[in-house]
């Protein structure tokens, strides 16, 4: 893909040289995807995840992004790729080691309706075998204003709550690789806000989060790097521009 005719020296966009960058944590070539291997969603596509980076994922809705993020973290079967290398090695997306250091956060999440926050910290922690820091949850609790709902099963919750639930374990686990996909869909104003904040704060403490989203401003205030997809085909990866006209600049040369 190569850009779509748009002149880039205009639009403070640039394109840049993989061999450029000085912390890989995860980097796929040749990745496809499919529920029907007749008609991949991704087709051959290259990814570069960096420590210290949020790179954000855009396409239109259909495009592939829900696809991608499962295919990444193991859970979709229709995978295949030339080469998956983590911090240097090779890896398999779907190996137990590998899967202990990413974390999806779903874009809605209808799993365990009778369980409550504090039982699903709890068991996200055991499972990953991560002892969270109790300060940590607790400050993800107040930030996203959900201490009166610590208790209450996630049936009884709104969107915007439950997905807030996803978002705290989310973050309180700390995993190499954070993938949120539609990051802030169902949240209010000052959680969304909060959310761009805790992104920033990874990057700060040099680890990497990957985010799909629709708002233009989760990738001008958090992503370092863009790619798009569109038509099966994963973009080359973009420096993010400070506007939102460019980033739609971008998506329609796509
Ligand atoms: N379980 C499934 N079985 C078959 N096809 C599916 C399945 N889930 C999604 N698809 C198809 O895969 C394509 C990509 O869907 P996906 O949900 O990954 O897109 P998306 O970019 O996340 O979209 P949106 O922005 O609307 O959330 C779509 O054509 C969708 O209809």
């Amino acid at each position: 893909m190569d850009g779509g005719g748009i002149d880039y020296s205009k639009t403070n966009i640039t394109r840049e040289n993989i061999s450029d960058c000085a912390d890989i944590l995860l980097q796929l070539q040749s990745f496809s995807c499919w529920y029907n291997k007749q008609r991949p969603i991704i087709k051959q596509g290259n990814l570069l995840f960096e420590n210290g980076c949020a790179t954000g994922i855009l396409g239109k809705n259909g495009a592939g992004k829900t696809t991608l993020f499962n295919a990444i973290a193991g859970i979709l079967n229709g995978v295949s790729y030339e080469k998956c290398v983590y911090l240097g090695d090779s890896i398999t997306l779907n190996s137990v080691d590998f899967k202990q250091c990413r974390i999806l956060s779903f874009a809605e999440d209808h799993s365990f309706p009778t369980w409550n926050l504090e039982y699903y910290i709890s068991f996200m922690s055991s499972a990953y075998r991560v002892k969270l820091k109790p300060a940590l949850v607790h400050e993800l609790i107040d930030g996203f204003q959900v201490g009166r709902y610590v208790h209450a099963p996630f049936h009884e919750l709104s969107s915007g709550n439950r997905k807030k639930c996803n978002l705290i374990a989310a973050f309180a686990l700390q995993r190499p690789l954070l993938i949120l996909d539609e990051s802030t869909d169902f949240l209010d104003f000052e959680a969304t806000e909060y959310v761009y904040q805790l992104i920033r704060r990874r990057t700060k403490c040099g680890l990497c989060t990957v985010v799909s989203s629709h708002i233009a401003q989760t990738f001008t205030r958090c992503c370092e790097y863009l790619y798009i997809i569109s038509d099966g085909e994963i973009s080359t990866r973009y420096r993010t521009p400070a506007t939102a006209d460019s980033i739609v600049a971008l998506l329609s040369g796509n």
